[in-house]
This record gives structure tokens, C-alpha cells and sequence, in this order.
């Protein structure tokens, strides 16, 4: 079987990994991550969300963080937007990219955005136009793909219905999401491949948390498939605030490990990478989760 040459990681670290931080984040620690990231070779960054501060206070200065971030015309910034006001708040700060979030479980779409899933993709519909009529790309980011916390296991119907739902509203690219990591690499290959009925290899992407240690796995499984764009969270960061107990995505640090290890270029300083993980860590108080970056972390201690 041949995996791909070249895989393109999005770091979600400063929106997905920082957004359910209880204690306040300063805005220059946030920009100084997304500088490091940068200076590690990230070409994708999530930055951070134009949700209601009161859902997701962490993200609150959303404004303030796009514009202390040092752009780099080589790197895509993009932001979370779940409606016209979101996207009307974002549009001044010049994302390369919007994300809008739905859900193949309606509990989760209700819990998450407080409303069904066909009310999200109506909600979507003009965010998607106006996105385009701006000139930006539209990710569709489709939580619960592969189990809900609050409706159990989902089935690969429910993907491909909401996956064809994102792509009749004119969503560009589509991020599968593992939103409580319970996915296991068969079933994520099952959902997967009813995804790719409805957008191409190059326009679908993974996004696993780790919850159950599964996330390599089903990484791996992916290249199986060819998919070759994953999210992937610094030092581990995260957790969905409307997902108990889920833990952060997948670690970009271990990620950028296994696929040096398969021969598999990224364009990612891994040393540099797990500064970044080291700093972010240093600022919320607590060891990054990622084992490869407390493994490269003992090892410069001697
Ligand atoms: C979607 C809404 C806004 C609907 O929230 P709502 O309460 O249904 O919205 P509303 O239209 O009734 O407005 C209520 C209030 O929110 C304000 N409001 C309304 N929209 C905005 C906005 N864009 N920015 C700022 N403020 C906003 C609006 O102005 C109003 O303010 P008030 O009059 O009460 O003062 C809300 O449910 C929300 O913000 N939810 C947060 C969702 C979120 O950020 N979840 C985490 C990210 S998704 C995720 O992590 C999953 C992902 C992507 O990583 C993949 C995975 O792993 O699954």
C-alpha cells in the first residue's frame, strides 16, 4: 500500500487546544504561540473562533489576537465562524480561511450551537456565500463523525448525509472529526470513505482526538486512504467544552514523529515545534500531554 509523500498539518492549538481553558490566556501568550508555531514550519493555523464570548470566553478576544499575530505570506490563518455575525467580526481581521462546525449527531448540534443540524447548514448557506464573495475558503469542520457523547455510535449514513449537506452549500473542504476520540481505525476508514463521496482526496482531511489513544492509529488508517491533511493540536492541547471528558486532538509533535518515522515530509522542525509545545505549556502550568515532546524534553535535560 502507498501512503502519501506529503501530509499538510493544520495546527488547531490556539483555538481548538486553548478554547475550554478555564484560566483567561493572555492575548500576546496566544500570538507569541502562533509566531512559534510558524517558526516550526506550520503553514496552517486555526487561530481562534468568532463564537458568542458567552459560550467560549477563552476566545473572546478573538479580534486582538488576529491582529497581534506576525502574518507570514506563506501561512493560512483561519477562524471559526458559526454564523453572518461571526463572519461579519472576522471578515476586518483578514482570515485566509473560515470554518464553519456542524454536527452528524443532532444532540451534539443542539449542545454545541444550540440548534438542528438543518438549521446549521441554513445558517451556514450565507456565511458560505459571503466567505466566497470575499475570496476566502470555507472548511466544514463535521464533529461526532465517529460517536456523540450524548447519542453514542454514529453511523457512516449520518456522515455522508451531513457531509453532502456541507457540500450543497458550497463548503470547500471537509474536516472529519473524531470529537470524543472513540473512533478506531476501521470505522474511521467507513467514515471516511463516505465523506469522499461528496469532496475529493485533497479537499478532506481528519481531525482525531486522542480521548482513547486512538488518534495515530486513525491517522495512519487515513494515509491508508490517501488522505493527507490532518488537524493536529500542540503539546496536546484541548477539549470540546461541550464534550465531557474528551481530551485535546491529537499532538502535532507526535504526529510530526510517526510521519518523520514512515519517510513522510511534512516541512515541520520537530525540535522547534516542541518549543512551542514547551512554551504553551509553561504558560498554562502543566506538562504538554504530547509523549514525544516530554520524551525530546528529558533528553535535553540529559
Ligand atoms: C453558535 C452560537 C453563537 C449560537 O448561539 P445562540 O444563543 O443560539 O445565538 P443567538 O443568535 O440567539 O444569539 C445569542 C447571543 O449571542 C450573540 N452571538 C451570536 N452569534 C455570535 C457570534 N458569532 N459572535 C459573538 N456573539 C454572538 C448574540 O449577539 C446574542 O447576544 P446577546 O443579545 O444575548 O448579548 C453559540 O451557540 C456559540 O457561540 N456556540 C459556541 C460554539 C463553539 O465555539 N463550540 C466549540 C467549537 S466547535 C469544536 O470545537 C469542534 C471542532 C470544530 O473542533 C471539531 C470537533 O472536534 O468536533
Amino acid at each position: 500500500m502507498t501512503l502519501p509523500t506529503r501530509v499538510s498539518l493544520v495546527d488547531v492549538g490556539p483555538r481548538d487546544g486553548l478554547q475550554n481553558e478555564k484560566e483567561p490566556v493572555s492575548t500576546a501568550h496566544k500570538a507569541q504561540l502562533v509566531a512559534m508555531l510558524q517558526a516550526a514550519g506550520l503553514k496552517e493555523i486555526e487561530v481562534t473562533s468568532f463564537v458568542s464570548p458567552k459560550w467560549v470566553p477563552q476566545m473572546a478576544d478573538n479580534v486582538a489576537v488576529m491582529a497581534a499575530i506576525e502574518r507570514r505570506a506563506d501561512v493560512r490563518y483561519s477562524v471559526l465562524t458559526p454564523n453572518l455575525k461571526g463572519l461579519e467580526a472576522a471578515l476586518p481581521t483578514r482570515p485566509d480561511e473560515i470554518v464553519v462546525f456542524a454536527a452528524a449527531s443532532e444532540a451534539f448540534s443542539q449542545k454545541n450551537i444550540n440548534c438542528s443540524i438543518a438549521e446549521s447548514i441554513e445558517r451556514f448557506a450565507p456565511v458560505v456565500q459571503a466567505a466566497h464573495a470575499a475570496g476566502i475558503k470555507v472548511r466544514g469542520a463535521l464533529s461526532c463523525a465517529l460517536g456523540c457523547p450524548y447519542e453514542g455510535e454514529i453511523s457512516p449514513d449520518k456522515v455522508e448525509r451531513v457531509a453532502g449537506l456541507m457540500r450543497a452549500i458550497g463548503v470547500d473542504h471537509l474536516g472529519v472529526a473524531d470529537t470524543i476520540g472513540v473512533g478506531t481505525p476501521r470505522k474511521v476508514q467507513a467514515a471516511l470513505e463516505r465523506a469522499l463521496k461528496h469532496f475529493p482526496l485533497q479537499e478532506l482531511s481528519g481531525h482525531f482526538h486522542d480521548t482513547y489513544g486512538q488518534a495515530l492509529a486513525n491517522i495512519y488508517a487515513s494515509l491508508e486512504l490517501g488522505v493527507h491533511t490532518f488537524d493536529a493540536s500542540v503539546a496536546g492541547l484541548g477539549g470540546c467544552p461541550y464534550a465531557k471528558g474528551a481530551t485535546g486532538n491529537v499532538a502535532t509533535e507526535d504526529v510530526v514523529f510517526m510521519l518523520n518515522g514512515l519517510g513522510i515530509e511534512t516541512g515541520v522542525d520537530l525540535d522547534k515545534l516542541v518549543d512551542a509545545g514547551a512554551f504553551i505549556s509553561g504558560v498554562l502550568g502543566r506538562p504538554p500531554v504530547s509523549r514525544v515532546a516530554r520524551a525530546v524534553l528529558a533528553k535535553r535535560v540529559g
